[in-house]
């Protein structure tokens, strides 16, 4: 807030009320010194004053001016010192004042006038009651000039008091009208001042909490205040409702905000992406950024206590849905016990091993599940990982099985197609379970998004399935354009695939390029009302299933586990 010294303010102010004084002396004297040589030369009982009386006519004009131009003059200068709001709420005022003025009656100018007028008004009615009993009392030939003097003092006495208690009168009826209809007292001013207050304890706040988040080891995110936006989505020059994100990644020089943008008909509601580049943030965003900042930043949180009933899991949830991915990884990593990442290499999974590498040094070990049945470009992209990454892989194979050849010994060539059932569990589902209890795993982490559709849509941030096993979806909220933009960001390696057509990888025999235009799994099991591979369904009906498949209970033992 502004500090205004005295000085500077009451110096400037008596030098102003000071030239008014000179202005007023000057023109009253004038006025007044030219009104006298007029009387001189035309009343003879003018001429006959005393000098002293002519001096004291003299400055009964000038006095008066004098005060009222030194006023006019100061009040001048006040109004010069007022900017910003306050000359606004000035401007406002005087705006009300001349509407109130128009509106009025004459009788009512009048009287507004006067009050506003009340002192110049007793000055005058001084000077003038004295002048007018100076002159008649100056027509009494039996006394003398001193005497006159004295008694037209008195009379213009008498005449002054009567005018004060007639306006005391007048201005007390006044006052009593005006305060039933007075509406209540504008405190505008002091909205503003401290509305100033609040903003400039907030940044205060803000920057305390951002230097303590950063004294505990948060990223160093640029807060500076140009703030720019563009999006292909909702189309230039719209801005995006800031307060809707949902999800949101803050890199060095930008963040993806997801937004739900207008539904329609065709897709119903959908989310707009934004890119909005980090030249600077404004409130909303810091605020938020500062918060996810403290966040990341956390020390300890208490392990869970598992199983969690379905009011914890309710709650967790609405909890993690208000984080970012690299949040929510965080907080998994810090409270899920026998947490572990099961991961085809997909581009969601290896963003959340990306962002994993940064969390922490130890980060939840994989789980690959090898069908046997993988591309190449696959089998390439696991060791690129192990390259890239300090992390164990765990892998896991069908039962009892090296190799294709050892596979199609158990079961025959093209199973996918003679016995999907019986595919689908034995090279994923049952080789999950046995990673799941080799290992002690409790909770897994995958790369399933809500805008991959079909079962996926409704996904929350954290499940239990019917096993009592966790699955965490950190990415939950984020759509391809988002885990693209990550991979590309920070140079994540990806299946080369990717480059050649191909958006979702899973078995050779079931995955194919997509055209422009169709969506992110369109490719898998094309042309099939098929949308899962069976790990993300019900354990124990994909496993009773392929128990009919293979001729009952005792023969699937063998076979199958
Ligand atoms: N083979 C294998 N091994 C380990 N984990 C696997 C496997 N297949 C699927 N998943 C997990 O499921 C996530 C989604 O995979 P997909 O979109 O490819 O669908 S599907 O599961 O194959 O139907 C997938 O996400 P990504 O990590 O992005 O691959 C994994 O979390």
């Amino acid at each position: 807030m502004k500090v205004i010294q005295i000085s500077l303010y009451l110096l400037p102010h008596a030098a102003a009320s000071r030239r008014g004084a000179l202005e007023g002396l000057f023109a009253g004297g004038i006025a007044a010194t030219l009104g006298s040589f007029y009387a001189q030369r035309r009343w003879a009982y003018y001429r006959n004053f005393p000098p002293s009386l002519k001096l004291l006519s003299v400055l009964i004009i000038a006095a008066p001016t004098l005060s009222i131009q030194a006023e006019r003059r100061g009040l001048e200068y006040d109004k010069s010192q007022w900017e910003g709001e306050g000359a606004r709420l000035l401007q406002v005022q005087e705006q009300q004042e001349l509407s109130k003025w128009e509106s009025m009656s004459a009788g009512d100018k009048i009287a507004d006038w006067a009050s506003r007028h009340e002192y110049s008004l007793i000055i005058g009615g001084w000077a003038m009651s004295l002048i007018a009993s100076g002159v008649i009392i100056n027509r009494n030939k039996y006394q003398s000039p001193a005497q006159k003097i004295v008694q037209a003092r008195m009379w213009a006495q008498g005449l002054t008091i009567g005018i004060i208690l007639t306006a005391a009168g007048f201005k007390t009826t006044r006052n009593k009208g005006e305060t039933a209809s007075r509406p209540p007292p504008d405190h505008s001013w002091m909205e503003v001042v401290e509305q100033h207050e609040r903003e400039r304890q907030e940044e205060e706040r803000m920057k305390a909490r951002l230097a303590s988040a950063q004294r505990r080891g948060a990223p160093d995110v640029p807060l500076t205040t140009d703030y720019r936006l563009n999006t292909s989505a909702a189309g230039p020059g719209t801005e995006p409702d800031l307060k809707k994100a949902q999800a949101w990644h803050p890199s060095d020089e930008y963040a993806l905000l997801s937004i739900p943008g207008p539904a329609n008909e065709q897709d119903g509601q959908h989310m707009l992406e934004w890119r909005v580049t980090l030249a600077g943030f404004p409130m909303t965003i810091r605020k938020r950024l500062v918060k996810l900042i403290e966040r990341t930043s956390s020390s300890k949180t208490k392990m869970l206590d598992l199983p969690l009933s379905k009011d914890d899991l309710a709650a967790i949830n609405a909890h993690l849905r208000t984080l970012t991915p690299e949040e929510i990884l965080k907080w998994a990593v810090e409270s899920i016990p026998g947490l572990y990442q099961t991961t085809a290499f997909g581009l969601t999974g290896l963003v959340a091993i990306d962002m994993l590498s940064k969390i922490t040094s130890s980060p939840p070990p994989l789980i690959f599940l090898d069908t046997l049945y993988h591309f190449e470009e696959t089998y390439e992209l696991v060791e690129d990982v192990r390259r890239r990454y300090d992390v164990p892989i765990h892998v896991y194979k069908p039962k009892g099985c090296e190799t294709v050849a050892d596979f199609e010994k158990k079961f025959g060539q093209r199973l996918w197609e003679t016995n999907e059932d019986v595919y689908d569990f034995s090279i994923k589902v049952e080789p999950a379970r046995r990673a799941y209890q080799d290992l002690g795993v409790k909770a897994v982490i995958t790369g399933r998004r809500q805008s991959q559709g079909a079962d996926r849509a409704t996904l929350q941030p954290l499940e239990a399935d019917e096993t009592g096993l966790l699955k965490l979806n950190p990415l939950f909220e984020w759509t391809f354009p988002f885990v693209e933009w990550y991979v590309a960001e920070y140079n994540v390696p990806k299946n080369k695939l990717l480059d050649q057509g191909y958006r979702s990888v899973g078995d050779w025999h079931s995955t194919s390029k997509v055209g422009e235009g169709q969506s992110e799994r369109a490719g898998r099991w094309a042309g099939k009302e098929k949308t899962e591979c069976g790990l993300h369904r019900n354990y124990f009906s994909m496993q009773e299933r392929a128990e009919k498949a293979v001729g009952g209970f005792v023969f699937s033992r063998e076979l199958l586990c």
